[in-house]
């Protein structure tokens, strides 16, 4: 019966699908409905192919093959993040290389949001859906609950990144940093969003361990959050129902504000509370070690959620905002210096009486660069928010600096270090392939990214102060062309930092590759869902 309503669904899905494809008003629309359809009719066949065989579940035992799924998706997806990074800042420093049979395609203005959505949503959310799938279940003693949908979440979270990537590249775009797709895009994540909660949800619901481990507050809380920001940021009404463009609800100032409340907590919740879930668990393990202090970690919880959320406004000093919204953000910025270093501190005091690991395992190494940059870029972030400070910051590469010590620093590194932790486990293999090589991916990245950090601080602090300079007179000294000139060494090295980190990246997919080729197997680890760990 279930297989007859799944055949209707996705039969209909792939006509109207095609219905769309063929009204179409714009291309980037078409090319979209061409993917559902064709999505649609290969899980048609899908069924209609495995009708009827029994499916054997076995309560006892964890769902693990969606979260292999995930590994391979976060490893591939993170490489073509770093990929299209690097031509982005080659096109930076050498703006020849926006190429002028691809303009429209391939410039640098259309690559862009390609590189921050890869790095972010398909890099990083593949990351945390697979980690957080793998943390609820041993730390709840559970199966994932609901069957098979969490393969849903699963494809269709890649979905929702194939169509988004695309539509970008065509020119699909609301102009929302972050929150680029356009409404139908928005509205099938929505779709795969509450999915994605039920599962985590209905496992927590089912557990067998009277107590919820910490990191799944920090994962409940990150779902929830961007649920509730997804939705209020891309209100907005489509022009047709065969066109890409849509309207936004809000306008002006408001429009400004929901943005940035939005943009402010995708790094609060997306970037930090899930990864912090990851740090909570995995960093623990790899130690073996437990958490320094739980009551830490409960307070700069509560802290860091109450806080996060009112910063917003420190993305919109010296603007049309009112004043007193600014000032609300900046406070709020500095009190938020507290509880993130509440996590940091947590997370390397774990290493208390382990200290020693640091020297024999390059994971743990990594997991560690890696709070360290967190606790770098979140004192980094607090001092840009104040007024005096953010009005030379503002505008120049000092925030795209503060970006990726973050970014590549803090979220790089602790997925690496995951990814080093489960694939061993995933697929029952003795260890990893080599730690010679996991030792190089991580000299190559902490050098990669102290070159992006460098010289972007260079090429900021320098920008700040080039366009407030004044003569005598009371006259700007520099035309805007004069700062860019300026910064174009430190372009260079920003690009050659990346291609650093590219290289690692390419390293751990080969490392991982030939851990699960290599390696010879062992009995299963950790695949029975009893006791919880
Ligand atoms: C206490 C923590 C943090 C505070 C208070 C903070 C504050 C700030 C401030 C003031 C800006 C510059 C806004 C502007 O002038 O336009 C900024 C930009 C940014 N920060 Fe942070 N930051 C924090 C942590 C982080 C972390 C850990 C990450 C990444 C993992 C991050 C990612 C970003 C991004 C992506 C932007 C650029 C937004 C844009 O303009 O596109 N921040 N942050
Ligand atoms: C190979 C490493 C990387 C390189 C070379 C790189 C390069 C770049 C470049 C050139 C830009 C555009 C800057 C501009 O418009 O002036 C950018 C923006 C950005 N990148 Fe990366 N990136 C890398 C990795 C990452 C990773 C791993 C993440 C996130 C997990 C990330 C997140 C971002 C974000 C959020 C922005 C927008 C910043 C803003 O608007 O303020 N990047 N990146
Ligand atoms: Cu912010």
């Amino acid at each position: 019966m279930w297989d007859y309503i799944k055949l209707i669904a996705f039969g209909l899905v792939a006509v109207l699908a095609a219905i769309a494809a063929g009204y179409g008003r714009d291309f980037a629309y078409q090319v979209n409905a061409v993917q559902v359809m064709l999505a649609s009719a290969f899980m048609f066949i899908w069924v209609l192919r495995t009708m009827g065989t029994p499916q054997i579940v076995r309560e006892d035992r964890y769902f693990d093959s969606v979260i292999r799924a995930g590994v391979i998706a976060t490893t591939f997806w993170g490489v073509v993040g770093f990929l299209v990074a690097v031509l982005i800042a080659f096109q930076l420093a050498y703006p020849a290389l926006n190429v002028e049979a691809a303009q429209g395609y391939l410039n640098f203005g259309r690559l862009r949001p390609l590189h921050t959505s890869a790095v972010i949503f398909a890099f990083g959310g593949n990351a945390l859906i697979a980690s957080s799938f793998y943390v609820v279940q041993r730390t709840s003693a559970a199966r994932l609950w609901g069957g098979n949908l969490a393969w849903f979440v699963f494809w269709g979270y890649n979905l929702f990144i194939v169509l988004a990537a695309s539509g970008y590249l065509l020119g699909a775009t609301q102009s929302k940093e972050y929150a680029e797709p356009e409404w139908y895009v928005d509205i099938w994540l929505t779709v795969v969003w509450v999915a994605y909660l039920a599962v985590f949800l209905g496992t927590i619901f089912k557990r067998r361990e009277p107590h919820i481990y910490v990191a799944n507050w920090f994962y409940l809380s990150f779902i929830v959050t961007i649920a509730m920001l997804h939705i209020v940021n891309n209100l907005a009404v489509p022009v047709s129902l065969f066109g890409s463009k849509s309207s936004q609800l809000f306008a002006g100032v408001q429009d400004a504000m929901t943005q940035w409340w939005y943009g402010h907590n995708a790094v609060g919740f997306f970037l930090t509370a899930g990864f912090l879930g990851m740090m909570y668990y995995f960093v623990p393990k790899q130690a073996e070690r437990p958490v320094y202090s739980y009551k830490l970690s409960i307070v700069h919880f509560w802290a860091l959620i109450f806080l996060y959320i009112w910063a917003g406004p420190h993305h919109l000093h010296y603007t049309a905002l009112p004043d007193w919204a600014s000032t609300l953000g900046m406070v709020f910025s500095i009190i938020l210096w507290m509880p993130s270093w509440g996590g940091m501190i947590n997370g390397l005091m774990t290493l208390s009486g382990a200290w020693d690991k640091l020297r024999t395992d390059p994971v743990i190494r990594m997991m560690v660069v890696s709070i360290g940059f967190y606790g770098m870029s979140t004192f980094e972030g607090p001092m840009m928010s104040i007024k005096a400070v953010n009005s030379l910051s503002h505008y120049t590469d000092w925030t795209i600096g503060h970006v990726h010590s973050g970014a590549l620093g803090w979220n790089g590194m602790i997925t690496f270090g995951v990814l080093y932790f489960l694939v061993p486990r995933l697929w029952s293999r003795e260890g990893l392939y080599s730690l010679k090589l996991v030792s190089w991916h991580f000299w190559l990245a902490t050098i990669g990214i102290v070159l992006y950090a460098a010289s972007m601080w260079v090429a900021g602090i320098m920008q700040g102060l080039m366009w407030r300079e004044v003569d005598s007179q009371g006259f700007l000294v520099n035309a805007f062309a004069d700062t860019v000139a300026a910064v174009h060494p430190m372009y260079v090295v920003r690009a050659l930092g990346g291609v650093l980190y590219l290289l690692g990246g390419l390293i751990m997919a080969y490392n991982l590759w030939m851990t699960v080729a290599r390696t010879p197997r062992v009995e299963a680890r950790s695949v029975s869902a009893m006791p919880a760990e």
